[in-house]
């Protein structure tokens, strides 16, 4: 028997949205959540890539309401759960509850990694609706090991079953995957269970997994063929593989989730994710990844180059919902070029 058990969660269609910009539409969202749940992927998560409500001005529109993929997903799915991602502030309990309704069973609250006392409203009312709740301290990174497990008790003693370190950079290398996770299992003990989310900037994120199970992390995240956000995410179907190989069980059957990377998910792709110099100034910088296409966008605008404003913004510290704020960087940027 094997040592490690782990659950996967597959977020092709929420942080795979970013990539997609946002363009999903519902026989899509049928298509891929029929492979992941033929593939035995125990929970897929469907919603805009910035969470509930996030179709905006200011993050973007979603081509089809994001209350319809949610139901389509739950008419698909035999086996998996439904999991929906909110930012408390962005998202309302309003929200949540309509997601429930049309079939979310787990709710996954991002917040600021030192912002964890915004998500306790969102967690009561999620236990109160019967969900499953996941907390995800975005920007893992940007506070130690320690500080870190401090909020994810906030989130734990509000009712979250599992808290996540979110490496929303692709900063993380190994040890501080692992270091971080250690800290919340020890913090935690039990009280809810620890996951591990990665990205691919410096191509550390099915690494950084492995090091996050191994410190006990028990529910991963992944991307069919690393859909998703700046350079993409740790690749489920890759994950899959080498989780096998080392024997970590997942439950999944990894020759159908090649399938839905390879025949179901790759044709409906108009943006591959890849590690360019913009994303790689992501992952070395430590900047949020929703940021690469505002940055690009910004670039555009204004003359001036992405990674040159990602760089900017990684200086000034400026965390996920500041994505306006880019542009500032960016006007800042052209006029020290006059
Ligand atoms: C919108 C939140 C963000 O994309 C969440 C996430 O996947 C991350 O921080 O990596
Ligand atoms: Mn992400």
């Amino acid at each position: 028997m094997s040592q490690y058990k782990v659950r996967l969660t597959d977020t092709t269609l929420r942080d795979g949205s970013h990539a997609m910009r946002h363009r999903f539409t519902e026989d899509q969202v049928r298509k891929v959540v029929r492979a992941l749940d033929d593939a035995k992927v125990p929970v897929i998560e469907v919603t805009h890539g910035d969470g509930l409500a996030g179709s905006s001005f200011n993050y973007g529109f979603s081509a089809v309401d994001e209350m319809v993929l949610i139901q389509a997903a739950a008419e698909e799915a035999n086996q998996a759960k439904i999991a929906v991602l909110m930012l408390p502030g962005l998202g309302t309990i309003t929200e949540l509850k309509e997601a429930h309704l049309r079939g979310a069973k787990v709710v996954r609250v991002a917040t600021h990694c030192t912002e964890a006392d915004v998500s306790i409203e969102h967690f009561h009312a999620a236990r109160e609706l019967g969900m499953d709740t996941v907390g995800f301290l975005m920007l893992s990174h940007r506070i130690s090991p320690k500080e870190l497990a401090a909020q994810a008790r906030i989130m734990a003693d509000a009712g979250c079953q599992c808290v996540y370190v979110v490496d929303s950079a692709g900063h993380m290398i190994m040890e501080d995957a692992a270091d971080r996770v250690s800290a919340l299992v020890d913090e935690l003990q039990g009280d809810a269970e620890v996951g591990f989310h990665g990205h691919q900037n410096l191509s550390f994120g099915v690494t950084n997994s492995v090091y996050a199970v191994r410190a006990g992390a028990t529910r991963i995240d992944g991307t069919l063929r690393g859909l998703g956000a700046g350079a993409g995410n740790s690749p489920t179907e890759v994950l899959a593989a080498a989780f096998e190989r080392l024997d970590i069980e997942t439950g999944v059957d990894v020759n159908a989730l090649m399938y839905a990377a390879e025949e179901v998910l790759r044709p409906m792709i108009t943006r591959m994710p890849i590690m360019d110099r913009a994303s790689i100034m992501q992952g070395k910088v430590g900047v949020y990844n929703s940021f690469l296409l505002h940055a690009e966008r910004a670039a555009e605008r204004y003359g001036v180059a992405a990674h040159d404003i990602l760089a900017e913004v990684g200086r000034r510290g400026y965390v996920g919902g500041q994505e306006d704020m880019i542009i500032d960087v960016a006007v800042w940027l052209q006029s020290q070029a006059r």
